[in-house]
Parts: C-alpha cells; sequence; structure tokens
C-alpha cells in the first residue's frame, strides 16, 4: 500500500481543512484512493514547528487551545524554522499554504524551491510562486524528477488548471475571461443586498475566503495573479504582473452598484486573457457592469466561473467554488492523487517493501 507522509507549511484555514479531512476520512480516503496520507511534519508563525516522522495525532494538534504552541509536543518547537523542516523533514511531499504575497511571492517561492531542491514533491494553494516563478519552479521539479502540483491556486477545487491542461488538447484557445476571486463575487452580492462594504468583507473573512489583506481580493491583485497563471499556462505566455492591467471595486461606489441594479445590470470584477492577431496576448482586470443575460452575471457569492474561446467548441464555460477552507484543501487532495497516479516514473512514493 503505498503512503505520502505530508509536511504543512502554514496551518491555517485550507490546511487545517486538510488535516481534519485526514484526521475524520482518512480510513475510507484509503480504501478509496489506494494511497494512505499522514501529516509528519507543521510549520505555522503562530504555533511554530512539530517534527514527529511515525505521523502526528492530528486531532491534538486540531485541539489547540487559542494561543497554545508546539512547543510541548515531542519533536516541537515554538518557531517556524521553515528551512529546517522543509529541508530535512521525512515527507514526501510539502504542503505550501501560508500567506499569498502578490509583490514577490515570498517566502513562498523559498519554500517551493526548498522542497524541490531536497527531493519532494509539492502541492500548493499559494498564487505567488505559481505566477511569480512558475517556469522556474516547474523546471527545477523536472530536474529533481519530483511534481509541482497547484490546482488550487486558480478557481480552489474547481479543477480548471487540470481540464485545460488534460482534456483542450488539440483546441486553439483563443482566450480565457472569468470571475477569478470568490470574496470580492461574495462581497458585490451582499452589497447589492443592502450591506456597506465593510460588514461585506467582514463576512467573507469569517467564511475563510479573504486572503490575510482582503485589499488583495478587493483591488484585484489576487486575480491578477491568476490571469497571469491561465495566460502563461493555458494560453502560452510569459506575463508577469506588470503586463496585467489592473482596476478594482474601489472604483465603484455604492451607487453605482445600486443603480446597474435598477438598469438590471450586476458589477463583477472580470479577470481577462486573451490572444491579439499577431499572437501577442493581453491581459486585464476591472470591474464590468454586464446584462443580467450575460452568462457571467448570475454567478454568486464565492463561486468562480471561467470561460474559454476556443476554435472548434466556441466557449467552454466552468463554474465552481472559487474558495473555501474545505473547497480547497480538496484541491491539495487533486494534486496528490495526479502526484499517485504519475508515481510510476517518479521518485518520493514510499511504499512497503
Ligand atoms: N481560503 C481560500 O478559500 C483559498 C482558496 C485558494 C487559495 N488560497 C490560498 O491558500 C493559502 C492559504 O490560505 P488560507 O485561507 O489557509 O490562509 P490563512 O491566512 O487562513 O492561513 C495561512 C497560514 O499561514 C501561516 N503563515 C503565513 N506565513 C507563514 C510563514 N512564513 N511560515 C509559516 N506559516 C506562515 C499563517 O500563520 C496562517 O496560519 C493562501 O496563499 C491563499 O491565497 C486560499
Ligand atoms: N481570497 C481568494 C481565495 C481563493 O484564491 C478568493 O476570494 O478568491
Amino acid at each position: 500500500m503505498d503512503r505520502y507522509d505530508l509536511a504543512l507549511i502554514g496551518f491555517g484555514g485550507v490546511n487545517r481543512a486538510l488535516a481534519e479531512l485526514i484526521d475524520e476520512r482518512g480510513a475510507a480516503l484509503t480504501s478509496e484512493l489506494g494511497f494512505e496520507l499522514r501529516v509528519v511534519a507543521i510549520t505555522d508563525l503562530r504555533l511554530g514547528s512539530l517534527m514527529q516522522a511515525d505521523g502526528i495525532d492530528l486531532s491534538a494538534v486540531l485541539a489547540l487551545e487559542p494561543g497554545a504552541n508546539f512547543a510541548p509536543f515531542a519533536g516541537g518547537d515554538p518557531e517556524p524554522r521553515n528551512e529546517y523542516v522543509i529541508r530535512n523533514t521525512t515527507a514526501d511531499i510539502v504542503v505550501e499554504a501560508t500567506f499569498t504575497n502578490p509583490v514577490d511571492g515570498e517566502p513562498a517561492i523559498s519554500h517551493v524551491r526548498w522542497a524541490l531542491e531536497s527531493g519532494k514533491h509539492v502541492t500548493t494553494t499559494n498564487k505567488g510562486p505559481v505566477a511569480l516563478a512558475g517556469a522556474e519552479l516547474r523546471a527545477l521539479a523536472a530536474d529533481h524528477g519530483v511534481r509541482f502540483e497547484h490546482e488550487g491556486a486558480v478557481l480552489s477545487g474547481t479543477p480548471i488548471l487540470r481540464l485545460a491542461e488534460r482534456m483542450f488538447s488539440g483546441l486553439r484557445i483563443r482566450g480565457v475571461q472569468g470571475i477569478l476571486n470568490g470574496t470580492s463575487n461574495y462581497v458585490l452580492g451582499r452589497m447589492e443586498a443592502g450591506l456597506s462594504l465593510p460588514d461585506a468583507v467582514a463576512e467573507a473573512q469569517e467564511l475563510g475566503y479573504a486572503e490575510a489583506d482582503p485589499t488583495a481580493d478587493l483591488e484585484g491583485s489576487d486575480v491578477q495573479l491568476k490571469v497571469v497563471i491561465l495566460a502563461n499556462e493555458v494560453l502560452g505566455a510569459d506575463l508577469t504582473t506588470a503586463d496585467v492591467s489592473r482596476r478594482g471595486l474601489s472604483t465603484v461606489s455604492a451607487a453605482e452598484i445600486a443603480e446597474a441594479q435598477r438598469q438590471g445590470r450586476r458589477w463583477k470584477l472580470i479577470g481577462d486573457a486573451h490572444r491579439n492577431d499577431d499572437g501577442s496576448v493581453t491581459a486585464s482586470v476591472a470591474p464590468v457592469a454586464l446584462p443580467l443575460d450575460h452568462p457571467l452575471a448570475g454567478v454568486s457569492g464565492a463561486t468562480n466561473a471561467v470561460a474559454f474561446d476556443t476554435d472548434l467548441l466556441g466557449t467552454v464555460a466552468v463554474s465552481g467554488p472559487g474558495a473555501g477552507r474545505v473547497e480547497t484543501a480538496y484541491a491539495l487532495l487533486s494534486d496528490v492523487i495526479a502526484i499517485h497516479a504519475g508515481r510510476g516514473a517518479l521518485i518520493g512514493a514510499a511504499t512497503d517493501v
């Protein structure tokens, strides 16, 4: 029976949800998926670090009181010690789910680099490494015979990256456009219901949708990262965030939201990347007042949706959760499944002799 030992870097909403999934459904997952999952290391800014090669008691760490840390545990330390843990853990897969830094992607890029350099697979939901160092990290993974998986970086657990990569072969994709941020879409809907912006944002934070700094959600830098990922991984471009124009929700007033409703329109924060006739790719993030009959106008809450413009199929639209702790934890699990599916050619899968 195959087994994958995981090191969780960052123990917030998403990685806690993954730990809960393993703790509560581990046996069922093993019989359904054909491999066992264990967590052998955890680091977090607030909790410090914990390394236990025989497997961490997840119920115990999930039950920690607010303000407690890993120091009392065998193999525990009050400091995160990320580099030491990543380079020395017995884990097969490092799960990077720390804050997305839209400016330079650090320290997550370093976390991923250290993991790949030490021969460990990586799965991440952190947009920074994928958008700002994706090509370098994919090459580093290949050099070390391991995988760099990141389905959850765009549309959370809704598998649009794998869909485009595996199911669109033979198609020429001319563009991709969509609602790519759950928090802002949730907030717009709640403001249409009459809530103030601060109250709507507070709800999104409580629900675990928002970035550590929700400005990233509202002002479009989160979508900008995702547009870069889609442009580079789906359209084959080589964009950076500097290539993507960005306008956020602060350019739309509550009065304009109400006026749009009266006119039968809905404001949506839209990310777009499309190929021009000369082969170049243009990309943008901007609020748009869509007519109610537009396919994206009806997308509500933290749901996201992406429309792929293809040559042979016309428009192919995919909709699903764009945020959520459990939904995003599933993206991480889907990455482990992908690693397992490709294990024949890879190092890193622990198997019984
Ligand atoms: N929540 C979602 O719906 C969702 C969906 C898709 C992607 N993501 C991305 O996944 C990542 C995690 O999201 P989350 O909702 O769990 O965030 P979160 O803020 O709940 O948790 C992040 C955790 O990382 C820890 N952390 C931050 N910097 C660290 C460091 N240098 N070393 C160790 N720990 C560190 C924090 O203490 C925190 O506990 C983010 O990059 C986010 O953008 C989140
Ligand atoms: N804060 C992000 C999480 C998913 O990337 C959002 O709301 O879409």
